[in-house]
């Protein structure tokens, strides 16, 4: 018989009843309980559909939630080392999940196996309420996908140990990268060297880098939450601010240079590029602020400019800057049609006052000439300084080319009053000027200034102090200075150089005591050349020291030969330059060439102008005190063309006044000449020094002089320079009877 069994769908439990414990009342009891049986079974049938159906539903929508939450189930068991996985159907994913497994290890990345098992120990020692690791997993096509994984235990043993554990896993690759992406960006902007400063649309602060807090000297807390006028500086005034903030509002961004005031006060200048952007998250406006403080680069440029455009030393306008107001001042003279004037000037003997009073008060000299031409000239006009002691003066807006001349005049009589150096020294320097007009003479910068500079060069040649305007001719004699310039580079080896001597003549008694020894060129190619002409070029270049030593030497053994044919009391006396006084051993070198020649030093006197002595007295007395110590004899020639003051004098170690031709040439009749011969004379003597008259052309002079006392005379009337053996002839015949007499010498010999 068959056993029937009912079950509860719900329960699962089953009743079983046997047939002999049916009661067989008839065939519609029969009939009934089939039918009931039937209902029954199609009712569990339908309900057991209705399960399934409810647990597939189930299923379905706990995939579909892992599917649309990015989740994927697993579930591994700890004794296989198996894993199972719910898995995505198809790659481009549409919500149907397959399930697969494989052994755990072939689907970790092998640098992670560790890392899994470390989080499974921690998990399982109970040290973490769940098992929770990120690391990579295959993604099947041999790339390496990270996932975050959670799970917990689902099945124990009878020891409570787990057996299986299962959870979900989420791939993080993008989040990953995108918070590394964020952690390189915060480590770029912390080590960033320019200020950023993130603001929001407020222009609050909202973020700063640590470049930030370094350039505005404050602190993070004192920042974050602040308006951006925080910063605001008074260098720029408020509308300025105002203004770069409406328009990063209306535009989105803003760059540009801008003035900052630091926590301590100080203002920087920054360069500051603003851009405005949208939050990721919330889509809020940020302006995003980078900013450089430019402050010393600006200042660098500042002062580079400067340097390209002013003289340090005087801080008038160089001759770069020059050039450019030149050229405007130009322009503008062609528009209106007018006329202007460029004057180069240049400081008489500059470099022997700068060689003899030290570099320094040379410095101080060009600082107050160049105040004191721009006071002469009027803020109104350009005075430049071209170096050394060169200036420029650009007169604008003339009327008549004499205007220049005028204002050439007054600078040259303002130079007329001595600069100080300082509270206690005080140096006379005369200018020389050269003139040029535009549109006379030329019409650029650099003709004009050349042609000023020709003219420049005539002035001192007509005897310094003064002013010349250019002309053409003027071009012919810079050709011929230049010319000699590079001749008497060659006068030495060539041997075009030679001595003659002029006789000096003592007046009581009346006697020959000596000579001066003066130099002369005469060059094959450009003739006799006058030593006023070549000497101050042998000056500029240098080589008037060599020179210098071989007149010294030649003058010592002409003398020497002279003494051999018994003149033993005849004194020789050479002309010494600033340069060889000043530079190099001089003092070495005559001692050096009286030794070798065998002349005693007392028959030697070294003539130095006043303007030399002038520059520098007391380096000058002590170079002078080592000739004097050597037992040299030393004059002051042309006395009376400087500045000379008694007190001055007695500082000096000078043995000889040289009075200037200037003062002999009016005697005897004269006035003003009369008046001051007799009193250099009569100085002199009080001061113990001899005195020589030069240029006595005539008796009369010589009269005068001899009646004043003066010691020495100088001059045609005595004797011309003549060469050596005329003059040896010269010396051998005079007899004092003849000194009343018309000069000895024709004038027609004159070497
Ligand atoms: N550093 C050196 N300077 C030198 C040297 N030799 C000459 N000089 C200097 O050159 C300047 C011109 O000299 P010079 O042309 O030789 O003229 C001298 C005389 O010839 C001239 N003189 C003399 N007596 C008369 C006269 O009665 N009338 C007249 N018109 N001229 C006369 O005067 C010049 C004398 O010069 P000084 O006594 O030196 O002042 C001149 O400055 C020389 O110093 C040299 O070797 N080195």
């Amino acid at each position: 018989m068959p056993t029937l069994a009912f079950a509860d769908p719900g329960t699962e439990c089953c009743r079983v009843i046997e047939p002999s414990q049916l009661h067989v009342p008839g065939a519609a009891v029969l009939i009934a309980l089939l039918v009931l049986l039937v209902v029954l079974l199609i009712r569990r049938r339908s309900s057991e559909r209705a399960y399934v159906a409810e647990i597939n539903d189930h299923s379905d929508r706990l995939k579909l939630a892992l599917w649309a939450s990015g989740e994927r189930y697993w579930d591994y068991d700890i004794g296989s080392g198996q894993l199972r996985r719910l898995v995505d159907d198809a790659p481009q994913g549409n919500g149907r999940m397959l399930e697969d497994s494989m052994p755990v290890d072939a689907l970790l990345h092998p640098d992670d196996l560790d890392l899994a098992r470390e989080a499974l120990g921690h998990y399982l020692d109970g040290e973490s309420g769940r098992y929770q690791v990120q690391l990579r997993v295959t993604d099947g096509a041999g790339g390496w996908i990270w996932v975050r994984v959670r799970g917990r235990a689902v099945e124990r043993d009878e020891a409570g140990d787990v057996r299986r554990i299962a959870g979900t896993a989420l791939n993080v690759s993008a989040t990953r990268e995108a918070e590394r992406e964020r952690q390189i960006a915060a480590t770029v902007l912390r080590s960033m060297g320019e200020a950023v400063a993130v603001l929001d649309a407020d222009f609050r602060y909202v973020s700063v880098n640590p470049a930030f807090l370094r350039m505005t000297g404050y602190p993070e807390a004192e920042v974050l939450g602040r308006g951006a006028a925080l910063l605001d500086s008074e260098q720029n005034d408020s509308a300025f601010y105002r203004r770069i903030r409406a328009q990063a509002r209306r535009e989105g961004h803003w760059s540009g240079e801008l003035w900052q005031r630091r926590k301590d006060g100080e203002e920087l200048l920054a360069a500051l590029e603003l851009r405005t952007v949208r939050d990721a998250d919330d889509g809020s406006v940020l302006h995003v602020c980078v900013l450089n403080d430019i402050t010393q680069q600006k200042r660098t440029e500042q002062e580079l400019r400067y340097l390209a455009n002013f003289d340090t030393l005087t801080g008038l306008p160089n001759r770069s800057l020059l050039s450019e107001r030149l050229s405007r001042a130009i322009v503008r003279a062609h528009r209106e049609d007018s006329r202007l004037a460029v004057l180069f000037l240049d400081l008489d003997r500059f470099k022997d006052v700068n060689d003899s009073l030290g570099h320094a008060a040379g410095d101080r000299i060009l600082r107050a000439a160049a105040v004191r031409l721009q006071q002469t000239v009027g803020a109104q006009h350009t005075v430049a300084r071209l170096g050394g002691d060169e200036f420029t003066v650009v007169l604008e807006g003339l009327d008549r080319p004499d205007d220049a001349e005028y204002m050439a005049r007054e600078i040259i009589n303002a130079f007329g009053a001595p600069l100080s150096l300082d509270d206690r020294r005080e140096v006379s320097i005369s200018p020389s000027i050269g003139i040029s007009l535009y549109p006379d003479h030329a019409q650029v910068p650099t003709e004009l200034l050349k042609q000023a500079d020709t003219a420049m060069y005539q002035a001192k040649a007509a005897g310094r102090c003064t002013f010349m305007r250019y002309n053409d001719d003027m071009d012919l004699a810079v050709r011929q200075r230049a010319t000699i310039s590079g001749a008497l580079r060659k006068v030495l080896d060539r041997g075009e150089l030679r001595l003659v001597f002029q006789p000096r003549l003592s007046l009581s008694p009346p006697r020959i005591t000596g000579v001066e020894a003066l130099l002369r060129w005469s060059s094959p190619e450009h003739g006799d050349i006058p030593p006023a002409e070549f000497i101050p070029i042998a000056e500029e270049s240098g080589l008037i020291l060599e020179i210098g030593e071989w007149v010294l030497r030649e003058a010592c053994l002409v003398l020497q030969r002279w003494r051999q044919h018994g003149m033993d009391t005849l004194n020789v006396s050479v002309n010494v330059s600033v340069l060889q006084l000043l530079r190099g051993d001089f003092v070495g070198v005559v001692a050096r060439v009286l030794d070798d020649v065998g002349i005693p030093p007392h028959l030697l006197e070294l003539e130095l102008t006043e303007s030399v002595l002038m520059a520098n007295a007391e380096q000058t007395a002590e170079r002078l005190q080592a000739f004097r110590t050597l037992g040299v004899s030393l004059a002051i020639d042309d006395f009376g063309t400087g500045y000379s003051s008694l007190a001055y004098l007695k500082r000096l170690p000078i043995t000889t006044i040289k009075i200037d031709k200037a003062f002999v040439d009016g005697l005897p009749h004269d006035a003003e000449d009369a008046a001051i011969t007799p009193t250099i004379v009569a100085m002199a003597h009080s001061l113990g020094l001899r005195v020589v008259a030069e240029g006595v052309e005539t008796e009369g002079q010589m009269r005068f002089l001899a009646e004043r006392g003066c010691d020495e005379i100088q001059g045609f009337w005595v004797s011309p320079p003549l060469d050596a053996l005329q003059c040896l002839a010269f010396m051998r015949n005079w007899r004092p009877g003849e000194l009343l007499t018309a000069p000895h010498v024709p004038l027609a010999v004159l070497p």
